[in-house]
């Protein structure tokens, strides 16, 4: 196999600037009195090195600022690095942050033309192309509109239907894929893996970590701008989660003014955190309001969390799962923001949320819960196999099932 990309000690540094001309009369003066010497500087990329070969499907993985988009910019021929190169033997596409890309005076079909003829296409082979992409899109009504007036979900269509359409070498995705609704998303992710099974190469960044484990098989792990590790999805993402754990001591420690043991002594299963904001019961309640943490396959069941914030917090992200004893997910969901969903929260309160006819199948079953500061960078508190759930058969039980969730199939004959 050869490399279609190498990155040889690639860095990049910028400028931070702390004087901010606002005409050329001030830049000027600015300069002639050295304020742009007082400028600092930051590396935002490190001495990245790896390649990748002809059909990898590369993910990259790293925590809020660890580089991610910035490495991507470079690979997509966008700024050059301050040290080291980069190398593509393609032809590339990137779907990169919305608002890069497209010209907001022009409208969508002007915009197509030229992203087509930049991406190397010819600009009857991007009009051959047009239709498909606007159909694709789903944008027939809005095509010939500035770009300036669409949403960022029309936008990000837009954006989709025209990388992959313009069928490049290497395609760059950086995290557009958690925009738009749910029907498109699942078209786009139809198409990615329609497009990765001819052979082509992708590069994304995400931080669904399933999006990662169904999308990559490789892996680059960066951390403040460095490359920590290159390899397969399940040891990236271990990797990723020990970084986090260390951040997490870090900022402990921080918080202490000293060493801290963030791995909490707790009864049952395990705990580390922070603790700047915490959970400090879990209550589970049955269809009849009783407190328990037994219920009926196909019961609904409401989970009632009391929090408490060692100071006000702006915001709080926080993740609710239910893990099999052998620690597989049966489904865990993420907030990302506290505040937009439940509204502020006070310095001490109760959560509750209510999941309706639980389809899981007779067994014991452990919540995990998790709240994070909004950008998710380390652990306020995580509670894994701590809060026991037992499921017993649906009184109409049956038989013959196995797996995790409660199914009831009918079988039928067909009638010739
Ligand atoms: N044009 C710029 N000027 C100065 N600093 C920048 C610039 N672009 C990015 N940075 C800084 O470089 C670091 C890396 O940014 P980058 O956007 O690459 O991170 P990321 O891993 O993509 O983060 P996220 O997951 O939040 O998108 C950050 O600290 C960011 O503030």
């Amino acid at each position: 196999m050869t490399a279609i990309l190498t990155v040889e000690s690639a860095s990049k540094r910028y400028r931070i600037q702390r004087h901010r001309p606002t005409s050329i009369k001030d830049s000027i003066i600015g300069r002639l009195k050295g304020l742009h010497r007082k400028d600092n500087f930051f590396w935002a990329l490190r001495d990245v090195s790896f390649s990748v070969e002809h059909g990898l499907k590369l993910g990259i993985i790293g925590h809020n600022g660890a580089g991610k988009s910035t490495l991507l910019r470079l690979l997509c021929g966008l700024g050059r690095p301050t040290t080291g190169r980069i190398h593509c033997k393609g032809q590339v596409s990137g779907l990169l942050e919305l608002g890069s890309g497209f010209h907001p005076d022009m409208t969508g079909r002007e915009n197509l033309v030229t992203g087509g003829i930049l991406s190397g296409l010819t600009k009857r082979q991007v009009l051959a192309k047009q239709e498909e992409i606007i159909a694709f899109a789903e944008l027939e009504e809005c095509i010939d509109h500035t770009v300036r007036t669409y949403s960022s979900g029309m936008y990000l269509r837009l954006a989709f239907a025209a990388a992959i359409h313009f069928d490049p070498d290497v395609l760059i995705i950086d995290e557009v894929l958690a925009v738009g609704d749910s029907r498109f998303q699942k078209k786009c992710l139809e198409r990615l893996a329609a497009f990765q099974a001819k052979g082509k190469t992708t590069i994304l960044t995400s931080h669904d970590t399933e999006q990662i484990r169904n999308l990559c098989d490789e892996v680059l792990v960066l951390e403040e701008g460095r490359a920590v590790m290159l390899g397969d999805p399940e040891k990236a993402l271990q990797c990723y989660n020990d970084l986090m754990r260390q951040r997490t001591e870090k900022r402990a420690a921080l918080l202490s003014g000293g060493a801290t043991q963030t791995n909490l002594v707790v009864e049952h299963g395990s705990r580390m955190g922070t603790l700047e904001a915490s959970v400090c019961a879990v209550r589970l309640y049955d269809t009849q309001r009783r407190a328990t943490n037994t219920i009926h396959s196909g019961d609904s069941l409401i989970i009632e969390l009391e929090y408490r914030l060692t100071k006000p917090l702006p915001d709080v992200a926080l993740t609710l799962g239910i893990y099999t004893e052998a620690n597989t997910k049966c489904f865990e969901f993420c907030v990302a923001s506290a505040v937009t969903t439940v509204g502020s929260l006070t310095n001490a309160g109760r959560l509750r949320c209510q999941l309706p006819e639980l389809p899981l199948l007779p067994g014991l079953y452990y919540l995990n819960i998790g709240l994070y500061p909004p950008d998710w960078n380390y652990v306020y508190d995580y509670h894994w196999q701590m809060h026991p759930l037992h499921v017993l058969s649906a009184s109409e039980g049956y038989s013959g099932i196995s797996g995790v969730i409660s199914v009831k199939p009918v079988w039928s004959v067909v009638k010739e």
